[in-house]
């Protein structure tokens, strides 16, 4: 068997077009829907995916506002600004890029943005609403995932799902919301003692551990549809997954590449997040 790609960047251009679109109907109406980052230090990733987040916006006409602080910034100084952007009817969407500085506690950032703004999807009142199935914004890469296997028209009902990794930011929430779709979930982290045994019984593998090439073709059921959440940066300079891409191909039915595969949709949902937000604060405009 070889795999059939799963062109993550074709879908995302589509759905950006489509967001597109929304933004001028909102523009009309008088609403341009707005995106605050703030970024502190100066991490090259961060400032990448960054540049990406707002390349993305200005593109969907979406108004991009990057706030720059220092590492040294106080955590006081940065809750501060939270609750600025939190008043400011321009934005309606803001987020924190991760990972912060150790004196900083991440839980309270992210607890002072408004869940009205929460385009993450990170904050523990959307992670609750998502939980119990309650209309929600969902976080960008977990929502991309589910969009790339409803695009393909891969069926979730019933299916084994096993998803490796248990951040707060991918591992966690996409298991929940494949639950949500109806299949049955499995997560495995850096403790689960029999990892091949129980990949192997996966229909869906989502792998988000961060280490290249983690998962060669002896981990993976003939047929399986793997997605690959790795953004790992060799020495190269090269984007790498946490699949072995070339290897996995020959056993499985569906594959996200690295690059060009679910990255470009966890950006999309982002854009997807802040146009729903605008329309919502309109919505509750006109009341
Ligand atoms: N508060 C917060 N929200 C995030 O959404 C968030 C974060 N913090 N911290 C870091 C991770 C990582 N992340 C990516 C977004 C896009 C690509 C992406 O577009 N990747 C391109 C390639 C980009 C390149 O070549 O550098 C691709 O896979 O094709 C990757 C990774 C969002 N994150």
């Amino acid at each position: 068997m070889t795999a059939e790609l799963i062109k993550g960047f074709e879908i995302a251009e589509k759905k950006r077009k489509e967001i597109k679109e929304k933004v001028i109907k909102l523009k009309e109406q008088g609403i341009t829907p707005g995106l605050a980052v703030i970024l502190v230090g100066n991490d090259p990733a961060s400032r990448s995916y960054v540049t990406g987040k707002g390349k993305a916006s200005n593109e969907a006409g979406i108004h991009f506002e990057l706030i720059e602080f220092p590492e040294n910034i106080t955590e006081e100084r940065l809750l501060q600004e939270i609750n600025r952007i939190n008043q400011d009817e321009n934005i309606h969407g803001l987020l924190v890029q991760l990972p912060l500085p150790k004196h900083i506690h991440e839980e309270f950032v992210i607890e002072r943005i408004s869940p009205e703004k929460d385009i993450d999807g990170f904050h523990p009142i959307s992670i609750g609403r998502m939980m119990t199935g309650q209309d929600t914004f969902l976080p960008c890469t977990p929502h991309g995932i589910i969009e790339l296997i409803k695009e393909k028209q891969i069926d979730m009902n019933g299916k084994h799902v096993v998803v490796i990794g248990r951040s707060n930011i991918v591992g966690k929430p996409v298991g929940q919301l494949f639950l949500n779709e109806n299949a049955t979930v499995t997560y495995c982290h850096s403790r689960t003692t029999n990892l091949k045994d129980l990949t192997k019984l996966a229909d869906i593998l989502v792998v988000a551990v961060g280490r290249a090439k983690l998962i060669t073709a002896d981990y993976i059921k003939e047929g399986a549809v793997v997605i690959d959440v790795g953004v790992n940066r060799l020495d190269t300079g090269k984007l790498c997954g946490d699949v072995d891409f070339e290897d996995a191909l020959k056993v499985a039915s569906y594959i996200t590449p690295v690059p060009k595969g679910v990255g470009p949709m966890t950006i999309t949902m982002l854009l997807h997040n802040t146009v729903r937000s605008a329309q919502r604060a309109k919505a509750i405009s006109i009341h």
